[in-house]
């Protein structure tokens, strides 16, 4: 069995070694050339799979991408082949439900504001725009959901509409797909009719894919509205985005919201799980069996935390200052993007870290997805 896959995918030996031969490339230069005797396909975004690719691959029977978007395969030409195929959902969602909370306690601390009683609009209450609610709401934030395809189909949450989001939301925060099509189309979803309705003061995040906001009319919003606040991990026209765009976010970084160690390999054991009669495995070991131990596992607190202490702990985990600070340096540079998604900070997901502090705030910690055990003593450890 021959596996042609992206270089940037974990443990693949660990994982697929045993079951089939690998041979690896940069993502962005899988193609037809690549993949000619290539039986199963394994794939990050970079990777466009489209029907000269599938053409060139007469041998293919399954293509996993190992995120949860999949804009960048072609899953008509697939069926039409009858190759079947899999993404790998939530296997980011915590990762940028962290990211998301590390960002707004990030830009807090910055202006010296607290985010309790604010209101955080969600576009795209799926998995990470669920993730991000749940620790909003965590946090004392109040929750606005916005997602047409879930209301339909009978999710029992209450919705807004997506004005309604927009013009009542201190934080927006896009979590859709990225769709060119239908009634549900998210191509420049948020375009200047629609950022005009934000709050002067408002924060949009956007975690999804660049092109879901119309990346020109944001650069002219944030010229006519200074008191917006950018949070961007995506951008339209990857690897190359707008350079005065990056200018103007408050953090900005290179599409790394959801790569956490622990997503990554999430990612990859998802389609494992998937591959396993295929690969003719008699059981695919847990999750746990790849994931290294974390550097830092334990802290003790003993005072209750206030919102500078969550921001705090927060960047213990993940150091989003020094990862906004690389990619402004290496913003503009020939191919700087994807060395700086190569050499992204190795970053854990909260769960890694297991806080010993007040009774009293177990539960936030919790809800903010870290491990928690009382303090014993009540007073620190
Ligand atoms: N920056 C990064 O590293 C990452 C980016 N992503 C992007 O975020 C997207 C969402 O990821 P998940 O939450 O895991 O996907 P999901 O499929 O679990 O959720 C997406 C939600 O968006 C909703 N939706 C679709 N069209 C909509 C519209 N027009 N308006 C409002 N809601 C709409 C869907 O009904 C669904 O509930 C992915 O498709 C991917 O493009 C995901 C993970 C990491
Ligand atoms: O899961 C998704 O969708 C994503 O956006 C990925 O986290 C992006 O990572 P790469 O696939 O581009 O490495």
């Amino acid at each position: 069995m021959i596996i042609v896959a992206d270089e940037n995918m974990p443990a693949l030996d660990a994982m697929f070694g045993g079951h089939a031969e690998i041979r690896t490339y940069p993502g962005r230069e899988i193609g037809p050339d690549q993949v000619g005797d290539a039986e199963i396909l394994l794939v990050r975004s970079v990777t466009r799979v489209d029907p000269a690719l599938i053409e060139a691959a007469p041998r293919l029977k399954f293509v996993g991408t190992a995120t949860i978007g999949f804009d960048h395969i072609d899953t008509r030409a697939l069926e039409a082949r009858g190759i079947s195929w899999s993404n790998a959902p939530g296997c980011n969602a915590e990762a940028v439900g962290e990211y998301v909370l590390t960002a707004l306690l990030t830009l807090a601390e910055r202006l010296g504001v607290p985010l309790k009683g604010r209101t955080l609009g969600v576009i795209g209450a799926g998995n990470t725009g669920s993730a991000t609610a749940a620790r909003a709401a965590a946090l004392g934030m109040r929750v606005l959901l916005n997602d047409p395809p879930k209301q339909r189909g009978g999710d029992p949450r209450a919705f807004v509409d997506l004005g309604t989001l927009l013009t009542q939301s201190d934080v927006v925060c896009c979590h859709v797909p990225l769709s060119r099509q239908g009634a549900d189309a998210t191509f420049h979803l948020l375009d200047a009719a629609r950022l005009g309705l934000m709050k002067a003061n408002a924060w949009l995040v956007n975690a999804c894919r660049g092109e879901v906001v119309d990346n020109g009319a944001l650069i002219a919003h944030k010229r006519t509205h200074p008191e917006c606040r950018l949070i961007l991990d995506v951008w339209e026209g990857e690897p190359n985005p707008m350079a005065e765009l990056v200018a103007l976010a408050e953090i900005a970084t290179p599409h790394i919201a959801g790569y956490s160690v622990e997503a990554k390999l999430r990612g990859n054991w998802l389609l494992l799980s998937r591959l396993g009669e295929t690969l003719a495995l008699d059981e695919v070991p847990p999750l746990t069996t790849y994931l290294p131990q974390a550097a830092i596992s334990t802290l003790g607190l003993s005072a209750p935390a206030a919102q500078s202490d969550l921001a705090r702990v927060a960047r213990l985990v993940y150091d989003i200052d020094a990862q906004d600070r690389r990619f402004r340096e290496w913003s503009g540079q020939v191919g700087g993007f994807d060395r700086q998604r190569k050499a992204h900070l190795e970053r854990r997901e909260f769960m890694s870290l297991t806080i010993v502090g007040p009774a009293e705030q177990a539960a936030l910690w919790s809800q903010l997805g870290f491990n928690t055990r009382e303090n014993l003593h009540g007073t620190g450890l």
